[in-house]
């Protein structure tokens, strides 16, 4: 039986042929040369407050529907530098997230942050154009890849200098995610089947991820609390649509999760007060 991710893959390839088919992969190799190098995530991801948090751009989803209008990405992005993001993840999936690469390519001119391109990544093509729109992560979903295909788009987005966000959902994709050597894997609280978010699934995977690979905890931040129940389970980062999105102030949202995770670290210090 078809899945949401078969039919969203459907519909993402569907647009990506036609815009193969308006500009040829030699074409927009071309354009490369013109984009400024990609920023390594890293250290800001590494060296984050509390925690890194990854602030979404995300106007609609298969399990809400329409979220926000967002008239001007770039405006939010703004925001969500100022707030203290780490990075930025732009949804360009059109059919049921209602985003594009022009989303990316303003967000892109807003801001210097790291910029994620959040896709269902299939083609070598999507890469290329994600670097050639600005982006500096793409994501990767175990769930939609085989391992050959998997470590073709890892390894091209090491060459074009940019990062990769690692998805999984269960133990099984997590093995064939760490694999790879990633740098950061993402443990999505999404089921895929039904779209039900669970919050187990983050923190029963979490502690699987070894040292020096950053666990990114996805989907299901409503408040300051989720993020402190991630950051308990290992956490480095969490990334954060709706809840944002739908904030008149997201900025200030974002230092309410930075500072609920720098009160988990402060308890869980040696010699913290209590123990
Ligand atoms: O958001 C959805 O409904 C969705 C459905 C199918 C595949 C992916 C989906 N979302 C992508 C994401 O991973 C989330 O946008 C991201 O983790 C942020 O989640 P949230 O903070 O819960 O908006």
């Amino acid at each position: 039986m078809a899945t949401v991710l078969d039919g969203i893959i459907g519909g993402v390839r569907e647009d990506l042929g036609r815009r193969r088919a308006a500009l040829p992969l030699t074409e927009l190799e071309g354009r490369l040369a013109a984009v400024a190098p990609a920023l390594d995530p890293m250290p800001g991801i590494r060296g984050a407050e509390g925690v890194a948090v990854i602030a979404e751009v995300k106007r609609s989803s298969p399990s809400k529907g329409a979220l926000a209008d967002i008239p001007e990405p770039g405006l939010l992005a703004r925001s969500y530098a100022a707030g203290g993001a780490s990075a930025i993840s732009v949804l360009t999936e059109e059919r049921r997230f209602s985003g594009s690469l022009a989303d990316l390519d303003e967000v892109r001119a807003a801001v210097r942050t790291p910029l994620l391109r959040k896709d269902f990544m299939v083609d070598a093509y999507q890469v290329t154009e994600a670097r050639a729109h600005g982006a500096d992560l793409v994501l990767l979903i175990v769930a939609a890849l085989d391992d050959a295909l998997m470590r073709d788009l890892h390894d091209q987005a090491r060459e074009l200098g940019m990062t990769a966000l690692v998805e999984v959902h269960d133990a099984a994709e997590l093995e064939r995610a760490l694999a790879l050597g990633p740098a950061l894997v993402g443990v999505n609280a999404r089921n895929l089947k039904t779209l039900e978010v669970d919050p187990r699934t983050v923190t029963e995977l979490l502690p699987r991820i070894p040292d020096g690979v950053v666990g990114v905890a996805e989907s299901g931040v409503t408040g300051p609390a989720d993020v402190a129940t991630y950051v308990r389970a290992g956490a480095g980062a969490v990334l954060v649509g709706e809840a944002l999105v739908k904030d008149g102030a997201p900025e200030a949202a974002i230092r309410a999760f930075i500072d609920a995770a720098s009160a988990v670290r402060a308890t869980a210090r040696p010699g913290a007060a209590g123990e």
